[in-house]
């Protein structure tokens, strides 16, 4: 059943169309990112769907709800994660949680908060001496007191270092499994491969792609990059430059060092040959690998553009 629905939205500031007809449907239970460079639009989406501003055009039902006729049940439902930035310094984790619970009638006792955050052993520390993953843990700590439905987060693990990151996907992954429905935004490529269960990609306002990874993945070509490392680069390896560029569907050979790179659309024949190629000439093989295609490549495929964090 889909638990959100937008259609057509628009929204322009002067001569910038910040978000240019997005329409999309998010269904109950899922983890849907969207993702995209800077000024993409992704944050004026989700603050649209927020109820923080209004589209110029389109439509947003909430659980068959809208923010013109329901505004005060929509904010009972929904969790909006704030910017770590209007937290209260001072004031402690457990008080922050306590404070806002207070402005809702629906509430998940505190303690369970604390455990879904993992901040429970710092429930008694002021905010001002928390890191910035755990600041963030807060602030969706904060998106879960009136145990909403939908939860909303915008770039929640942005200058987060990889280990505070990951902190941050167990507990958006912890929260599908109590089934909740997250709609987040990323810059992180590798995030949204690893967390969504489909992506929507942005780009200048309009959606150039929306799929599970897997599935935007598979949809583009079977182009891989291989790379083969030599113990030494004896004659016979440097030689390969050239047999591999014959190989049918084998783009960009070019060899670095010791090692010899080149693209293939066709990766099981080419690898097959090479690997005749080699054995019959005695050519020895260091190190061989391929390149997995990511959502990265499916940005660059749809834009044209390379991706940039
Ligand atoms: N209040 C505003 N006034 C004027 N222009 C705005 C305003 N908010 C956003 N924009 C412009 O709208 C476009 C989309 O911005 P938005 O913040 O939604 O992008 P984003 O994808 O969230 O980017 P980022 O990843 O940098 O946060 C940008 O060109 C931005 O400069």
């Amino acid at each position: 059943m889909p638990i959100l629905e937008v259609k057509d939205l628009r929204k322009t500031f002067k001569s910038v169309v910040a978000v240019d007809s997005i329409s999309f449907v998010v269904e109950a239970g899922e983890i849907f990112t969207i993702i995209g460079p800077n000024g993409a639009g992704k944050t004026t989406t989700l603050e649209m769907i927020e109820g923080l501003q209004s589209p110029d055009m389109g439509e947003i039902e909430l659980m068959g709800m809208n923010w013109k006729k329901d505004s005060e049940r929509i904010k009972q439902i929904i969790g909006v994660q704030p910017q770590t930035s209007a937290l209260f310094d001072l004031l402690t984790v457990y008080e922050s949680l306590d404070v806002f619970a207070g402005l809702y009638k629906r509430s998940r006792p505190i303690d369970e908060v604390l455990d879904i955050i993992n901040l429970n052993e710092h429930r008694n520390k002021r905010v001002k001496v928390l890191s910035g993953g755990q600041k963030q843990r807060l602030a969706i700590g904060i998106a879960l007191v009136n145990d909403p439905d939908i939860l909303f987060f915008d770039e929640p693990t942005t200058g987060l270092d990889p280990q505070a990151r990951r902190n941050i996907w167990d507990i958006v992954l912890k929260l599908k499994s109590l089934g909740k429905t997250t709609i987040l935004t990323t810059h992180y490529m590798e995030e949204a491969e690893k967390l969504s269960d489909r992506v929507c990609i942005v780009d200048q306002g309009k959606i150039i792609a929306l799929d599970t990874p897997q599935n935007l993945i598979q949809h583009l070509s079977n182009e891989r990059e291989i790379h083969l490392s030599f113990p030494e680069m004896t004659k016979d390896a440097k030689e390969l430059v050239d047999v591999v560029k014959e190989y049918p569907g084998v783009t960009k050979v070019k060899s670095e060092q010791n090692t010899l790179h080149f693209s293939t659309a066709n990766p099981e024949q080419s690898l097959y040959h090479l690997f005749k190629y080699t054995t019959d000439n005695h050519i020895e093989v260091e190190q061989i690998g391929i390149k997995d295609v990511s959502l990265e490549d499916v940005f660059i495929s749809y834009t044209g553009k390379e991706w940039r964090d």
